[in-house]
């Protein structure tokens, strides 16, 4: 038997169109959404990514801007650049990409995002939000993740989920939605002791460790759900997941692929919140 491959890719190109079509109703009301993306230093990887959130913007007929900073930008003017955003009108959504040099304070820099501009999910009062259960824009990667779940079928409620991982970004917040969603829910890290015993009991399996094909057959239990987050490049060019697509193919239930699987759910759920900010600010 082998696993249903979850498309993300095309899910996540659905849902682009979804918002592709939104957005034009929104422009006869006068009302277009505007996503600011800011990029220090010219690491080629983040370069990349800004680049497809660029593009993805042009393509959903939002307003985009790129404010390229060099890599030796202080703490201050990036601040500056940030406290100008948000209070431009024409910006509803503010990322700024991560990493950033050593210099900046990353924590001091989200922090000055405004709350209703913060479609990342990832400053302090997005976080509360996110943890109390209140209206708040949801982080990228973990709410792509619950989408995929739910397009597979799977109801989280009264599942054991166990999430490999537990950083801010992807793994506690991931945990928390899961918990939303009325699963059970385990948080394994670096320091879990028999982390194999513990994973091949979940039925959902999210994996965001950073570490290719780190995680094979024996942690998957027979017909899970495996959500392979990470997005790892190997010295021959080519991606690979945190997970061992190949060797885990015909265990799971069904299973992401990397690329293809959670990394184009984040772009279109980034577009979702940016949307999401820009009818909340005009009152719809
Ligand atoms: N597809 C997408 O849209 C996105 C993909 N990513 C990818 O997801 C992956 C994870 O990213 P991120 O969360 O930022 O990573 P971090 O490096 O911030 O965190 C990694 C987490 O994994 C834990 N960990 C590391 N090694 C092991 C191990 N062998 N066993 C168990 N736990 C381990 C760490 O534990 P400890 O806390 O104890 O150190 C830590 O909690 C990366 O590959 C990244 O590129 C990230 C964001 C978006
Ligand atoms: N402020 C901030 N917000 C982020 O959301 C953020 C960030 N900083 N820094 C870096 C990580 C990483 N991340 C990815 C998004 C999409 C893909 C993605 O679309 N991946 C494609 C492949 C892309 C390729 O070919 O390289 C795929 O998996 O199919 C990957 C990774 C967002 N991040
Ligand atoms: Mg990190």
């Amino acid at each position: 038997m082998s696993a249903k491959v979850i498309e993300g890719k095309r899910i996540a190109q659905e849902i682009r169109e979804e918002i592709r079509q939104e957005t034009e109703r929104l422009k006869e009301r006068g009302i277009v959404p505007g996503l600011a993306v800011v990029l220090v230093g010219g690491d080629p990887a983040s370069a990349v990514y800004v680049g497809n959130k660029e593009k993805t913007c042009k393509e959903m007929g939002f307003h985009s801007e790129v404010h390229r900073l060099p890599e030796e930008t202080t703490q201050e003017q990036l601040l500056a650049v940030v406290a100008d955003l948000n209070r431009n009108d024409a910006v509803h959504g503010i990322l700024v990409q991560l990493p950033l040099p050593k210099h900046i304070a990353e924590k001091a820099v989200i922090d000055a995002i405004a709350v209703e501009k913060d479609v990342d999910g990832f400053s302090p009062q997005s976080t509360g939000n996110l943890v109390i259960g209140d209206e708040s824009l949801l982080p990228c990667t973990p709410a792509g993740i619950i989408e995929l779940i739910r397009r597979a079928g799977v109801d989280p409620a009264g599942k054991h989920a166990v999430v490999i991982g537990r950083s801010n970004i992807v793994g506690k917040p991931v945990a928390m939605l899961l918990l939303r969603e009325n699963a059970t829910v385990t948080i394994c890290h670096s320091r879990t002791e028999n982390m194999e015993a513990i994973a091949s009991q979940a039925d959902i399996l999210v994996v965001a460790i950073g570490k290719p094909k780190a995680i094979g057959r024996r942690y998957v239990k027979p017909g899970a759900i495996v959500i392979d987050v990470g997005v790892n490049r190997l010295e021959s060019g080519k991606l690979a997941g945190d997970v061992d697509y190949d060797e885990c193919l015909d265990v799971a239930g069904a299973i992401t692929p990397v690329p293809g699987g959670v990394g184009p759910m984040t772009i279109a759920m980034l577009m979702q919140n940016t949307l999401k900010a820009a009818k909340r600010k005009a009152g719809v």
